[in-house]
């Protein structure tokens, strides 16, 4: 979905943060190009959330470099906010706190994220998934560039966060947008992230989801079991669900639902399950 030949948003060159004489993370390189989702994984304390400060500005690269494009727009979903829980404050409300916007903008921003339902609600009754499609709201009202988000799942459960990614990926189609996004879930974000860049206090590896998963760095850090939880969502898809509900399998034939075990796919070894 990367759009060709554009320029990076953001692009980090051999990029290091220290606070007082301890480095937080070092020696990091990479960008995000328009319509790509890149993804930042890495174990507690391994320097995420210091590289997208630095990615965005609001972090100094004490070595190496941080370049970004000139008047970016940058929609940031934080993994903390300063919110007084206890008072009243509608998600309209919320919406504008952190700029001017029209209430046009506000309603289709809601729409894009599948909130539009909750322009009255309260921010204090809103569920955990909830609260997460009205900040993703927040961040494109104003036509956000590069959209930034240090855990956008938190909170939500996992039927959820699988739509909440679909989400993230349909805004990045819709709005042609960059995607920076830091995730603990490595097995869901594998299957929607472009790039994967993984931090250890400096980078340890990158590349596509595949390639990282397979890398030696990768499962240092995160276990074998790890990488083979990968494998599930990593078999090539044996069928296609046609627009009228019904499936098309590999070899051509077209049944009204689709059966492991009916003698039309494939075994797909440990990982084996069935989606669609
Ligand atoms: N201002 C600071 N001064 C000193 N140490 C800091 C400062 N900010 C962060 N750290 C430390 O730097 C390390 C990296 O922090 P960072 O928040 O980037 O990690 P992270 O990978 O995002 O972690 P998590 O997954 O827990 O959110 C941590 O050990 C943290 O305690």
């Amino acid at each position: 979905m990367k759009i060709p030949n554009a320029s990076p948003l953001v692009s980090l060159t051999n990029a290091g943060h220290r606070a007082g004489d301890k480095w937080l993370v070092r020696g990091v390189s990479f960008n995000v190009a328009p319509g790509e989702i890149v993804t930042l994984i890495g174990p507690n304390g391994s320097g995420k959330t210091t590289t997208m400060r630095m990615a965005i500005g609001l972090l100094d690269a004490s070595e190496g470099k941080a370049d970004r494009v000139d008047d970016l727009r940058v929609g940031y979903v934080p993994q903390k906010i300063a919110i007084d829980w206890t008072m009243p404050l509608t998600v309209q409300r919320f919406m504008a706190l952190t700029g001017k916007a029209s209430k046009e903008q506000i309603n289709d921003a809601l729409h894009k994220t599948g909130a539009q339902n909750l322009c009255d609600a309260q921010i204090r009754d809103l569920s955990g998934g909830e609260f997460q499609r009205v900040q993703l709201a927040r961040a494109i009202v104003r036509k956000a560039d590069l959209l930034v988000l240090d855990e956008p799942v938190q909170g939500v459960d996992f039927a959820g966060e699988i739509a909440l990614y679909e989400l993230i990926g349909a805004l990045r189609d819709d709005l042609g947008c960059g995607v920076l996004l830091i995730s603990h879930d490595l097995h869901l974000v594998m299957g929607a992230t472009d790039k994967v860049i993984c931090l250890n206090g400096h980078m340890c590896c990158h590349g596509t989801p595949q390639m990282v998963s397979e890398s030696a760095a990768y499962r240092d850090l995160f276990g074998a079991r790890a990488a083979g939880a990968l494998a599930v969502y990593q078999h090539e898809h044996d069928h296609t669900h046609l627009p009228d509900g019904r499936v098309q399998h590999a070899d051509g034939t077209i049944t009204d639902h689709c059966h492991p075990d009916d003698g039309h796919h494939h075994d797909h070894g440990e990982g084996k399950h069935h989606a669609g």
